[in-house]
C-alpha cells in the first residue's frame, strides 16, 4: 500500500498540488483520473522520488520515502517498475536487451543464464515469446507497451507505475494492454497505479479511482460507484466522453433500437 499524506507542491509560487491525501491499495489496479494539467504526472513524480513535494510524505508499505535516509529511498526505488508513456525503448537494444536492462542495473549478482530466464519467463508472460530478437522499430505500438511492461516486471517489482498506458493505441488493443495490466497486479499482487484520462480504462480495470482537478482530490471510488458520484467537476469530466455521452443517450430515450428508428432516413 502507498500511503499520501497532505502532498503539496508548488512552481513558482504557483500550487499545483494543494494536498493531496490518498492511498493506493495493494493487488489492485489504482487509477489516478482527471484532465489536462490537474497535477497526475507532478504527483505521480513525487512519488517515484523524481521530484520532491514542498510539503506531505508518501509512504510504502509502512517505510516513510519522504526525506528519508538515501538507502532506504534506493531500496523503496529498487521494487519499482514504470511503464512510461511512450513505452521509451531503447531503440538501439533488442526487444530481449531492452526486457534485461533493468536486471543488469538493478541486480548484478545474476548471472547471465538467470538474466536469460527471466527475461524469456517475463516476454513470455506479456505474449511476446517470439519477439526478443526484434528491434523497438520493428514492432507495433501495442507491443512497445508489453516489452516496456515486461521490462518493469523483469526485476520483481512490488509498485508498477504506468503513465498513460493507452496514449497512442487503438481501442481494442488498449483494452488488451489494461487487461494484461489488470492480470499482473493481481497474479504478483502488485500495486499498481496508472495515470489515465480514458473512461474505458475506468470501466474496466478502475477497482480504485482517485479523481484529482486543480490539484485536489475530489473524489475516491470504484468503477461501480462513480457514475453515481455526486461531484459536479467529475460529472463534467466523466460526461465529456463521447462514449459516456452515447450510452446515456441510449438509456434517456428508450434503447439503441428507438435512437436507431429515430435516425433512420425517411422515405
Ligand atoms: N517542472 C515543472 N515546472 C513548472 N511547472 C510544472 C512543472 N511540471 C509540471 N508543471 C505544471 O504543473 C501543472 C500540472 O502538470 P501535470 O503534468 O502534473 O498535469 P497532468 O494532470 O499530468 O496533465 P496531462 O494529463 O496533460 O499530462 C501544469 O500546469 C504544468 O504546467
Amino acid at each position: 500500500m502507498i500511503e499520501i499524506h497532505n502532498v503539496q507542491k508548488a512552481f513558482d509560487g504557483n500550487p499545483v498540488l494543494r494536498g493531496i491525501t490518498c492511498t493506493f491499495e495493494t493487488g489492485k489496479c489504482n487509477l489516478l483520473l482527471g484532465g489536462s494539467g490537474t497535477g497526475k504526472s507532478v504527483l505521480l513524480q513525487c512519488i517515484v522520488g523524481l521530484m520532491k513535494p514542498d510539503i506531505g510524505s508518501i509512504t510504502f508499505d509502512g517505510t516513510v520515502f519522504t526525506n528519508n535516509k538515501v538507502g532506504v529511498r534506493q531500496e523503496i526505488r529498487r521494487k519499482i517498475g514504470m511503464l512510461f508513456q511512450g513505452s521509451a525503448l531503447f531503440d538501439s537494444m533488442t526487444v530481449f536487451e531492452n526486457t534485461e536492462f533493468p536486471l543488469k542495473m538493478l541486480t548484478p549478482e545474476m548471472t547471465k543464464e538467470e538474466r536469460r530466464d527471466r527475461v524469456e519467463f517475463c516476454l513470455k508472460r506479456v505474449g511476446l515469446e517470439n519477439a526478443g530478437n526484434k528491434m523497438p522499430s520493428e514492432i507495433s505500438g501495442g507491443m512497445k507497451k508489453r516489452v516496456g511492461i515486461a521490462r518493469a516486471i523483469a526485476p520483481n517489482c512490488t509498485y508498477l507505475f504506468c503513465d498513460e498506458p493507452n496514449s497512442g493505441l487503438d481501442p481494442l488493443t488498449s483494452i488488451k494492454i489494461d487487461e494484461l495490466i489488470h492480470e499482473i497486479t493481481h497474479e504478483y499482487n502488485i500495486t499498481t497505479v496508472i495515470i489515465t484520462h480514458d473512461m474505458n480504462s475506468v470501466v474496466e480495470i478502475g477497482e480504485h479511482i482517485i479523481f484529482l482537478h486543480k490539484g485536489l482530490k475530489l473524489w475516491d471510488g470504484n468503477k461501480d460507484e462513480i457514475l453515481n458520484a455526486q461531484v459536479p467537476e467529475l460529472k463534467e469530466f466523466i460526461f465529456s466522453n463521447s462514449l459516456v455521452r452515447a450510452a446515456k443517450r441510449v438509456d434517456d430515450e428508450g434503447g439503441l433500437e428507438a435512437i436507431l428508428a429515430e435516425t433512420q432516413p425517411q422515405g
